[in-house]
């Protein structure tokens, strides 16, 4: 390990675009779901005394000659620093030497907002006009951007815990702060909750006939940001059924059920949306091996711009 190579967070926010990214996270959820893909539900291991949280999460897909793993924190309690942190740390598959660690914050924000930009492009019906934000953190941010990437929305609503926030990410956006999370999604064509509530904070009657949610947090299986008769009431998809049914309060306390794999749907084994005012619904808990490809991605593009 004498030449292990860094590549830090600056390093990561210069040469990834949503443009690269999309489309190489659609090919991660298709390689999931088509059983190209070595990778167990992440382990995580609660850290009581600060209510934060650490991760492992290795895959190895040989066809890209990817074996990697990524190293995750995710303290919601945290003030100064950010909430969530991460290395990815790449291995060659050949020969399972260590070559590289690569920053995973930046990676972690841009790659969650990918993957829900291809949910959201497979399963939300066409044109849709008011996206509304629940959450006004890094994913909230991270989302409006991949989700601008593939549509032109007349209208950006953001509701959230802290009003300071709110306000500041919905001029940012030149979009609305909504009082309450009803005034946020009522007529939202796309929804997406990016927040580390751990009760529920969509209901059921506020979400229009048509509408397409992306739920991204409650990562535990006692957490909820969906309120169950909702859960039960959707066509509902996600990234790993293993994983849905491990991790996500939302799924496992609802008893709803998993209508498919955002993959079967790209890799049309399911046919995704049915009915245009049926309700979709993504839950998304993050896959191990979109932050491999992601990597891979970055140290092409880094070797690339390198030699030119
Ligand atoms: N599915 C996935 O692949 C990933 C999911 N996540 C999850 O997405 C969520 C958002 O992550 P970040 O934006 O990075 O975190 P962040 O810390 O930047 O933002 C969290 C947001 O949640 C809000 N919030 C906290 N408690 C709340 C409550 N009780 N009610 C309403 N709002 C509340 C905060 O005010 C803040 O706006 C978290 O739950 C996180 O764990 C994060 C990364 C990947
Ligand atoms: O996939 C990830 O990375 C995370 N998922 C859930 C919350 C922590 C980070």
């Amino acid at each position: 390990m004498e030449h292990m190579k860094f590549i830090s967070a600056s390093q990561v926010k210069n040469v990834l675009t949503f443009e690269s990214l999309i489309p190489q996270m659609e090919k991660a959820l298709a390689k999931f779901s088509d059983k190209k893909v070595v990778q167990p539900v992440r382990s995580v291991i609660p850290v009581k005394e600060s209510g934060g949280f650490f991760g492992l999460m290795p895959s190895l897909c040989s066809e890209d000659n990817v074996l990697a793993t990524k190293l995750v924190s995710f303290y919601p309690n945290n003030k100064d620093v950010p909430t969530h942190n991460a290395v990815i740390a790449m291995f060659n598959a050949s020969n399972g030497v260590p070559e590289v660690i690569v920053d995973g914050e930046v990676i972690t924000a841009m790659r969650t907002a990918a993957v829900s930009a291809v949910a959201t492009k497979f399963l939300c019906n066409k044109n849709p006009k008011v996206l509304a934000l629940l959450g006004s953190g890094v994913q909230a941010r991270s989302h409006y951007q991949a989700l601008s990437t593939l549509y032109t929305f007349e209208e950006i609503r953001v509701w959230g815990r802290t009003k300071a926030n709110v306000d500041s990410l919905a001029s940012e956006l030149n979009g609305t702060a909504c009082h309450t999370a009803e005034d946020a999604v009522k007529g939202a064509d796309v929804i997406v909750t990016v927040t580390s509530s751990t009760v529920p904070i969509l209901k059921k009657e506020w979400v229009k006939p048509g509408a397409h949610i992306n739920a991204v947090g409650a990562c535990r299986p006692d957490w909820q940001e969906i309120d169950p008769e909702l859960m039960r009431s959707v066509s509902l998809f996600v990234d790993s059924r293993d994983a849905a049914l491990t991790e996500s309060g939302d799924v496992i306390l609802s008893k709803a059920d998993i209508e498919a794999e955002v993959g079967e749907v790209i890799l049309g084994k399911n046919g995704g949306r049915k009915t245009a005012t049926e309700v979709t619904l993504f839950k998304s808990l993050g896959l191990a091996i979109e932050d491999a490809l992601s990597a891979k991605l970055v140290c092409d593009l880094l070797s690339s711009s390198n030699s030119s």
